[in-house]
């Protein structure tokens, strides 16, 4: 039995803002007890089921009145909480919240997996949507595509949009950051650059599925609607969408609890009141938060606000447990559908609404078959792909994603540490090659002169002795000097590697931020002559050191015949030299090689991610193609049944008509055989009579 509920509605007042206290505004609506009171002119004050002033934190509203429902939406009751206010009272901040108060829906989608993890022997299956409405224009705030959504009412989904997304998700870490990245896309704006409008209506909503582990009990399913409302100034708007969407749910709680009870309400008037129409007079427990701002200058808005809220008190919704009843109603989906195939297949010309009824039940049952926990998990899956794309497409993947973003920020920073590393690194390399190149250009001139000195006799032994001595301590510090140089270039390419490291991470990330081709192609490009540049300067820094090492090389050799080397010809030397800066060559040759080693492995690592995402695309394809000939196949057979089914029937008609007429014509040839009879007998009687007619008594009968 449906229990009755009274839809609640709590008020509360924000704080004034640090620069409207400057400006000494006037007062113009506050909060005592449990009443909301209106200032200027004649005091007016407003009874609600509770009242919150303003030092009153998100947190604690969220305990006192939101947690006991959250566990009802857990126990299987459909719940609705809405924010209602004027432009600038409060509503976002009561929903959403700031990092240092979360709102009431950063609270719920805590509590939500802490219920379900206390909850044991059963599962759950947990989705989220977020929807905004926008002048009559609906959004996928979680996977902005350009697809038509329409609002359906199905007989085991309840009022829901098609073609909005359920992503399913797992923990309460998944749940928030859908949450904040749907935040994000309406506050950047989905399409065309729609940024957060005040009279934009947002609806995020946690769908909650559950069963009895090891059970054959049905299941249970619940929806949590939390809506954040457009702001009530509905001044000076004309144009009939803006003003439905303005409008509609004051107008709806007005024909429900007004002073007109009982005449139509207008749900279909707006996109908005159609899609929670269960939560306003319907099945579900449904709260409103009456916000008022404490400026005077809105007062008129403030007393529209509490005047519906007033009205909103007086409507009763009938809550029942949701039951799952999937598989019931296929069968009665599937009975109605045969009848109304009977009643098309019987009559000469079907009617054009049993037609329509006919396909509107064709598709119920397509989604009814859809319910599974598995088919839901495959469509969760084929958004999560979609999201990034049509994310990308709207030029906000980045701004929403803002976690890989953060991600990817955190690597540029260890990238930029390291280059600060590398270039300390490479300038140390530098003065000390520097020292190096000094030190033997200074020992090749310290040769010179003694294999010049010594050519000539000119020195004596001790002279001689001091200039060796002297050759042989620069040739020490040479070596010194030659090892640490060794050293730094290992550090060197140390840090080179590491740095590699990180660009590859955040190549990674930034390959699963590419969205759509055009991004993809444009980061590709942009990648691909970073890595050509990087590869050029390494290239040219290698040719330099190369060159720096050939010309040391030379000197060494130089030195090597001035001490006294024996080389068989001057041809010895120059081969010495050639072989030096051969292998110099062969080093930058190398490193030319390992470059084009490295692009080539970058390509085909592009190659296989371009295959990969070929194949996904085309895998989907070929799903969504396979989905639309089983859809068509479906409706085919259906159709074709139908047609059999009525051909049958008028065969079966002609048929009987046919036994109609043959045995009608047998009784017409009778009676037509009793007239001639009749005829002749009467003939007979008039001859009789020598031709008199003969009066009525003589006429045989
Ligand atoms: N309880 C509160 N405590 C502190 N500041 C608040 C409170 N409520 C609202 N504010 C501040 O008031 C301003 C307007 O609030 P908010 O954006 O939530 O209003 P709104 O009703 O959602 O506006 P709109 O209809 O334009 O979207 C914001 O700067 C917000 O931080």
């Amino acid at each position: 039995m449906p229990e009755s509920v009274s839809i609640k509605v709590f008020g509360r007042c924000r704080p004034l803002m640090v620069d409207e206290k400057k400006k000494n505004v006037k007062i113009g609506a506050s909060v005592s007890g449990d009443k909301v009171i209106v200032h200027g002119g004649k005091e007016q004050s407003f009874n609600c089921d509770g009242a919150y002033p303003s030092e009153y934190k998100n947190s604690q509203i969220y305990k006192e009145r939101i947690e006991s429902l959250v566990q009802r939406a857990m126990e299987g009751y459909n719940v609705t909480v809405m924010a209602f206010g004027a432009n600038g009272s409060g509503k976002t901040m009561l929903m959403s919240g700031i990092d240092e108060d979360p709102g009431i829906i950063p609270c719920a989608n805590r509590s939500i997996f802490e219920i379900a993890s206390k909850l044991g022997g059963k599962d759950f299956m947990i989705s989220v949507s977020y929807l905004e409405i926008l002048d009559e224009k609906m959004i996928d705030l979680l996977n902005p595509h350009p697809n038509t959504m329409t609002i359906r009412q199905h007989p085991t989904k309840g009022i829901f949009v098609e073609g909005l997304s359920e992503m399913i998700v797992k923990s309460s870490d998944e749940i928030a950051q859908y949450f904040e990245q749907g935040t994000r896309a309406r506050k950047m704006g989905a399409n065309d650059m729609r940024a957060h409008k005040p009279r934009a209506n947002a609806v995020y909503s946690i769908i909650i599925e559950q069963r009895e582990r090891q059970s054959s009990k049905v299941g249970v399913r619940s929806v949590l609607h939390f809506v954040d409302l457009a702001g009530n100034n509905a001044g000076g708007i004309t144009d009939p969408e803006v003003l439905a969407g303005v409008q509609g749910i004051q107008n709806v709680l007005m024909a429900l609890g007004g002073p007109r009870k009982g005449s139509g309400v207008p749900y279909r008037d707006s996109k908005l009141t159609r899609y929670l129409q269960e939560s306003l007079g319907g099945n579900a427990i449904t709260v409103l938060f009456a916000l008022v701002s404490p400026l005077d200058k809105f007062h008129q808005e403030n007393i529209t606000t509490l005047q519906v809220s007033q009205f909103a008190k007086n409507v009763k919704n009938r809550v029942k447990l949701n039951l799952d009843e999937t598989n019931e109603i296929i069968a009665e989906l599937r009975e109605e559908i045969g009848k109304l195939r009977d009643k098309i297949a019987s009559s000469s010309e079907p009617s054009r609404e049993d037609v329509l009824k006919m396909e509107d039940l064709v598709k119920d049952l397509q989604i009814a078959k859809k319910q599974t926990w598995d088919e839901k998990q495959k469509a969760s899956g084929r958004f999560e792909e979609e999201r990034k794309v049509n994310l990308a497409n709207q030029g906000i993947l980045e701004f929403v994603m803002d976690d890989m973003k953060k991600g990817n920020k955190e690597i540029q920073e260890k990238i930029q540490i390291l280059q600060k590393e590398k270039d300390q690194v490479m300038s140390a390399y530098k003065e000390k090659r520097a020292i190096v190149d000094q030190l033997k250009a200074e020992l090749q001139s310290k040769i010179m002169n003694y294999s010049k000195f010594a050519e000539k006799g000119k020195t004596s032994e001790s002279e001689n002795k001091a200039l060796v001595t002297a050759i042989h301590k620069l040739k020490e510090q040479l070596k010194i000097e030659t090892d640490s140089l060794k050293m730094l270039k290992q550090k060197l390419v140390e840090v080179q590697e590491r740095q590699q490291l990180e660009k590859e991470g955040a190549k990674a990330q930034m390959s699963a931020m590419k969205g759509s081709a055009e991004v993809r192609q444009k980061i590709e490009l942009e990648e691909r002559h970073k890595l050509e540049e990087s590869n050029k300067s390494l290239v040219l820094e290698e040719l330099e050191r190369s060159k720096l090492d050939v010309d040391a090389e030379r000197a060494e050799i130089q030195m090597r015949a001035a001490e006294g080397k024996k080389y068989t010809s001057k041809e010895g030397e120059e081969l010495e030299i050639k072989v030096a800066e051969m292998k110099a060559e062969k080093s930058v040759v190398t490193l030319q090689l390992q470059c084009l080693q490295q692009e080539k492995a970058r390509l085909v690592r592009e190659l296989e991610e371009i295959h990969k995402l070929h194949k996904g695309e085309m895998e989907l394809q070929q799903l969504q193609h396979y989905q639309t000939f089983r859809n068509y196949r479906e409706m085919f057979e259906e159709q074709k049944a139908a047609i059999e089914q009525r051909y049958r029937h008028l065969l079966e008609d002609s048929i009987q008509d046919a036994i109609f007429a043959s045995s009608r014509n047998n009784e017409l040839t009778i009676e037509n055989q009793e007239l001639r009879q009749q005829i002749n007998e009467m003939k007979d009687v008039i001859t009789k009579l020598g031709g008199r007619i003969p009066s009525s008594a003589q006429i045989p009968m």
